[in-house]
């Protein structure tokens, strides 16, 4: 059984939709992260969950049970907020205990799972500081000792590793992995960055304009995009439009070609279409280097062009490739490959299963 369950559920803000009619199902100890861009609806769906807001429409259930008619403090669910909100007059033991104090908790009992959750996050021994003598990092350990404190069958992030810097940010995503599967819990995590998301989460919810456009395990969203928007959102997509050949491949001005994904289209000819083809799945090679690279810049899945800007990322490099057809087409290598310098004529070429139909 799922532990929280989402049925159509709607939240307006005056003239402005938040959330339209949304299903969704989390499962016990799941990791799941809620991805969209600003204004999407994200924080909304949380404090919906929480108990700050209440649905229009829809209902929330937990375990079978109807959230919407508790109030926050009865329901198994903890939220940390994307500041954190601690107390600031209160020290790093204090913020901890406020929610057992709050459901009366007797003292004893109150100490030791303070002390518990204290340690579970690494902060034992700090118990006296005031949050304005803390690092950003330990800041939000509190916050999450808070959080779990009280044992919640389910914690709310919000933007958890928005406020900490580059270097401690994928740190604190491997500890926050790791406290999930010690606590048990399910997280559900917002976030508008689609790296960490696919990095920390089981699965992904991507969220357009207050609609959940696709759910599914990162890998899933990752290769195979429904949308557009989910199309460019995550990983940055080249959007190739076209149309329905009879034979089921696709006549496409702009990448100069046809294209032929690994299974044919079945969509009447002549129909307009819009692939996905991930900057990472094009071969590239210099147009002169050999025999090979010659034949690989014809035939479909394949064409020519002329690099013309080159963004250094680190690990993986990208290439923008102005085609012949005047469209560019982003391209990604590995930067230990060595990448064409600008004004390089290439040969371009890509495999069948690395086009995706969009569904718009
Ligand atoms: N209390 C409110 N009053 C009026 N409009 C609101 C309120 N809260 C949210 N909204 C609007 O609802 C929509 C969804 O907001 P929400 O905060 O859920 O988005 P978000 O995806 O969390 O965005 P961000 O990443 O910027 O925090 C936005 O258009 C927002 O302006």
């Amino acid at each position: 059984m799922s532990l929280l369950r989402a049925e159509g559920v709607a939240k307006r803000y005056g003239a402005t939709v938040a959330l339209e009619g949304l299903d969704l199902a989390i499962a016990p100890g799941e990791f799941f992260a809620l991805l969209g861009g600003s204004g999407s609806g994200k924080t909304t769906l949380l404090r919906l969950v929480a108990g700050f807001e209440t649905p229009d429409a829809g209902r929330l259930l937990l375990e079978g049970r109807d959230l919407v008619p508790l109030p926050p403090y009865r329901r198994p669910v903890a939220m940390m907020f994307q500041n954190y909100a601690l107390f600031p007059h209160l020290d790093v033991f204090d913020n901890v205990a406020y929610g057992l104090r709050r459901a009366g908790v007797p003292s004893a009992e109150l100490r030791r799972r303070v002390a518990e959750a204290l340690a579970l996050v690494r902060l034992a021994g700090l118990e006296r500081r005031r949050p304005h003598r803390l690092s950003g990092g330990q800041r939000q350990r509190v916050a999450l000792a808070r959080s779990l404190v009280v044992r919640p069958r389910l914690l709310l992030l919000d933007e958890p590793l928005a406020a900490l810097d580059a270097g401690l940010r994928e740190a604190t995503g491997f500890e926050l992995r790791a406290l999930q599967r010690a606590t048990g819990a399910a997280f559900v995590m917002v976030t508008h960055d689609q790296a960490e998301a696919m990095a920390l989460a089981d699965r992904i919810g991507v969220l357009e304009r207050g609609r959940l456009v696709q759910v599914g395990p990162p890998r899933e969203v990752y290769e195979r995009p429904a949308t557009r928007f989910v199309a460019t959102f995550l990983g940055g997509a080249n959007l190739l439009a076209g149309t329905v050949r009879a034979d089921g491949g696709v006549d496409c001005a702009e990448a100069g070609c046809v294209l032929r994904p690994a299974a044919p289209l079945a969509r009447p000819a002549g129909s307009a279409v819009t692939l996905a083809l991930r900057p990472e799945r094009v071969r590239m090679r210099p147009e002169a280097a050999d025999r090979a690279a010659a034949a690989e810049g014809e035939g479909p899945n394949a064409t020519r062009g002329t690099v013309v800007e080159i963004a250094y990322r680190g690990e993986l490099s990208t290439c923008l490739v102005r085609l012949d057809g005047g469209t560019a087409l982003r391209v990604s290598r590995p930067s230990a490959e060595g990448v064409p310098a600008r004004g390089t004529r290439v040969a371009l070429a890509w495999p069948g299963e690395a086009l995706t139909v969009l569904a718009d």
